[in-house]
């Protein structure tokens, strides 16, 4: 299954819409959404997590589209998202928010309990389980986001720019996170990091004005770079070639 975008239109003022008539099927596997900022990424991600509707067109998951009543709810379901900006729910723990994030998901509020505490442990937030939610730093909250994306096993996995203020340690503790989803669920990664995408993604979106300037496999997109640039910079040199229109 894949998500896919069919002829949508969205736009947060009437006549300047930020996506017009797109029409995109992710890649299937782990995909890197790559763009310079106001392309409309995390726009797409809202749309794809059934947050926002479009104003035309559909979102669908498989046989499930976003905006139709009958589906919606399932839709949800399906997929976890981590959106740009995370707000401490006043007075909750931080098991207490993750397990809420997936007991609105429609987990019983036991199972919900219990998979928080796993979701926590996988981006090592457990020892501040108990901890509120509002007294926990940018990128320990941004790792309570990504638990709450989590904790209802989606098959689709939507994170908007989730390492932005991780540090290096947690950076690499993402990473490895991707790469035990693989098989259970697809993750879809907006971003502005360009070193490691090779190690961790398999594909690659890059958005530019609300349209797409390149879909494909990670290779592809290393092989627009020039060959004389390095192995660590091809991914920044691709890219910067796409959305200079260099390549
Ligand atoms: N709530 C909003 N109200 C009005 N305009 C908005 C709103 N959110 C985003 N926009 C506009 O929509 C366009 C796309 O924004 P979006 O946040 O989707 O881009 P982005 O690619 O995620 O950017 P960044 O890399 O800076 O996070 C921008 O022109 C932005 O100004």
């Amino acid at each position: 299954m894949s998500l896919r975008y069919t002829d949508c239109t969205f736009g947060y003022r009437a006549r300047t819409p930020v996506l017009d008539s797109l029409t995109l099927e992710l890649p299937t596997g782990h995909t890197v959404l790559l763009g310079p900022n106001g392309a409309g990424k995390s726009t797409l991600l809202s749309l794809g997590a059934s947050a926002l509707a479009p104003k035309t067109g559909r979102v669908g998951w498989g046989s499930l589209d976003s905006a139709r009543s009958r589906d919606r709810g399932e839709y949800r379901r399906r997929v976890g998202w981590l959106p740009q900006r995370i707000e401490p729910v006043p007075g909750l723990t931080v098991r207490e928010q993750a397990a809420y994030a997936g007991w609105l998901k429609g987990l019983s509020k036991r199972r919900a309990w219990d998979r928080a505490v796993r979701a926590l442990d996988r981006v090592r937030l457990s020892e501040l389980a108990d901890r509120r939610s509002h007294e926990l730093s940018g990128g320990q909250l941004r790792r309570l986001g990504i638990a709450q994306a989590l904790v209802h096993r989606a098959e689709l996995i939507l994170l908007d720019e989730p390492t932005a203020g991780l540090d290096p340690v947690q950076r690499g503790v993402f990473r490895d996170l991707v790469g035990e989803l693989s098989g259970t669920a697809q993750v879809i990664v907006s971003t502005h990091q360009t070193e490691d995408l090779a190690d961790v993604y398999e594909a690659v979106v890059v958005l530019d004005r609300g349209a797409p300037v390149f879909r494909g496999a990670i290779g592809d997109f290393l092989s627009l770079a020039p060959p004389e640039v390095a192995a660590e910079r091809r991914a920044e040199a691709a890219y910067r070639g796409l959305v200079r229109g260099e390549v």
